[in-house]
């Protein structure tokens, strides 16, 4: 006898790239990727549909946006999956791309009994995302609310964005990325395709899965980052090579061949992935900056300099390099300390938490002599030098600090504004607060967004009042916090305010 599940709810999360941005694109380097508590949900369950000649119906709604509901007829042909397109008043990729695969693996995974008996009344899909990953500005102004974080949290969880997809402000976590994450998850559990996600094996194959949906669907390879944390959380990362989905990217790929690409046994899959978290107390907070940059614009004039003076560019990415293995490493070793003594460790930061870790000096033009003294952490840190929780806070922030130089450099060199000076006074104006440990540019920069890492729920009110009065640039903050843990399944009571997008 059938056991479907009554619902399948899978979360997953968005990302921020603290460390290794454009060095990630090279198997050689490393980034250090955090996951985010806003999250993409997908919600799945059982139509109540009746087959018309043998097709099922799947209908997949986003109540977040203007059109967003598409639908689709499948069936079974001669041993294939065939999804059909049913217009609506919008297309989606993304979501195309990734029911037509998943169903197509699904189906070599259970055989055609079961796929048959899982779908045999249509399924219904609702996607929601945490009010984070788009701006909600406009929200804000139609209930005449300024810009803060205490209006983000009068707003209702999975806002309405009142525009369409195509339309909608992103603030840079990754839509795309948890989007897929979580629809290839929910899928596969929702049909019994994997059992849980508990099992690495169970997680590498949505985590394969999704990452060539994700490449399929945007056209190209990108390090594949952002997918990486939407399946594991926090991490450092090591990218794959893209050789891996070279033979499956076609719109006819063989399924069979397709679930033996994307199978965890397949060992051309080189991608590592390192558990990571941001330490006890430090805490990371977003903001989005209204400019904007275009990723792929900045990544392929990026790419372009490096290539056209390979000397330069090297020297500077093992710099780089070097400094973000150097940050990583201190964090885990602030985060042993913590394990260690735990009792010295709160001492320590909260000493810290009250004092300005660095302190900027203008000496003249910002990118040529722009230098910082660490005159308050590294003072105390002088006067304590048993304390290796201090010594550990100290060079993390001016590692941090060595590795906005080199950005800084990466950008004079390359005319890739990666930290335009307009960020760079930004960036140094949130380290002026008490208990900043490090601002910073994430991911590919530009005038996308900021991030900080701070000490203290003072430090953090210390931050959004720059934020707020800034007049250089509109920086609206998140609410989004580190959440280190990757895909998950959920339930709809624990999840606020779901009930009301499903
Ligand atoms: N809430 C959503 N519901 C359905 N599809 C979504 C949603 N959010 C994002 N998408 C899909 O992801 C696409 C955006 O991808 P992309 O431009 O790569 O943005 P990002 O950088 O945020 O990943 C949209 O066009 C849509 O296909
Ligand atoms: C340049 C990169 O290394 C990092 C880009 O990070 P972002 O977080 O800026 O990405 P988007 O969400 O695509 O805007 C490119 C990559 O690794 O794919």
């Amino acid at each position: 006898m059938l056991s479907l599940r009554p619902y399948t709810l899978v979360s997953a999360p968005g990302k921020v790239l603290l460390a290794g941005g454009y060095l990630v694109l090279d198997p050689a380097y490393e980034g250090l990727v955090i996951s985010t508590d806003a999250r993409f949900y997908t919600y799945v369950r059982n139509g109540g549909h009746s087959p018309t000649e043998g097709k099922k119906k799947i209908v997949v709604r986003s109540l977040q946006f203007h059109q967003g509901m598409w639908k689709y007829h499948i069936e079974i042909k001669h041993g294939k999956v065939l999804l059909e397109h049913i217009p609506t008043e919008s297309t989606n990729k993304f979501v195309e791309t990734c029911v037509r695969f998943c169903l197509a693996v699904i189906l070599e995974i259970i055989g055609a009994e079961k796929f048959l008996e899982k779908i045999a009344t249509g399924l219904d899909i609702n996607i929601a995302g945490s009010n984070d990953f788009y701006s909600q500005n406009e929200q804000l102004r139609s209930r005449s609310l300024p810009i803060t974080t205490a209006s983000l949290h009068k707003i209702p969880t999975f806002c309405h964005t009142g525009s369409t997809l195509g339309t909608v402000h992103k603030t840079g976590l990754g839509s795309s990325a948890t989007l897929i994450t979580s629809l290839v998850a929910a899928l596969f559990l929702h049909t019994g395709a994997v059992p849980a996600l508990d099992e690495r094996d169970d997680r590498t194959l949505v985590h394969n899965l999704a990452q060539f949906v994700h490449c399929f669907a945007q056209g190209k390879v990108g390090s594949g980052f952002d997918v990486s944390a939407a399946v594991w959380g926090s991490h450092r990362y090591r990218r794959f090579d893209p050789k891996v989905l070279d033979r499956v990217m076609g719109d006819n790929v063989d399924p069979a061949l397709l679930l033996q690409t994307v199978s965890p046994k397949n060992s051309a899959w080189d991608n590592v992935i390192t558990p990571f978290r941001l330490p006890p107390r430090l805490t990371l907070m977003l903001a989005d900056i209204d400019a904007g940059s275009h990723t792929p614009t900045l990544v392929s004039k990026l790419l372009g300099w490096r290539k056209a003076k390979p000397d330069e560019a090297n020297a500077l990415w093992a710099e780089l390099g070097t400094a973000n293995t150097k940050i990583e490493q201190t964090l885990n070793e602030l985060d042993s300390l913590y394990v260690a003594d735990s009792f010295e460790y709160e001492d320590a930061l909260s000493k810290c938490a009250v004092l300005q870790s660095s302190e900027t000096l203008h000496l003249s033009n910002l990118h040529s002599r722009h230098r910082k003294l660490f005159t308050q952490w590294l003072a105390l840190s002088t006067s304590h030098p048993s304390s290796a929780p201090l010594r550990a806070l100290t060079a993390a922030a001016s590692t941090f600090e060595t590795i906005r130089s080199l950005i800084r450099r990466m950008s004079v060199l390359s005319d890739v504004p990666v930290e335009p000076v307009e960020q760079t006074r930004l960036l140094d104006a949130c380290l002026a607060v008490p208990g900043v440990v490090m601002a910073g540019v994430p991911g590919a920069g530009g005038f996308d967004a900021i991030f900080c890492v701070v000490l203290s729920a003072d430090a953090a009110r210390g931050v959004e009042r720059v934020w707020e009065d800034w007049r250089e640039m509109s920086v609206s903050p998140l609410l989004a916090r580190e959440d280190s843990v990757g895909a998950r399944v959920e339930r709809v009571e624990d999840v606020a305010g779901l009930n009301m997008v499903i």
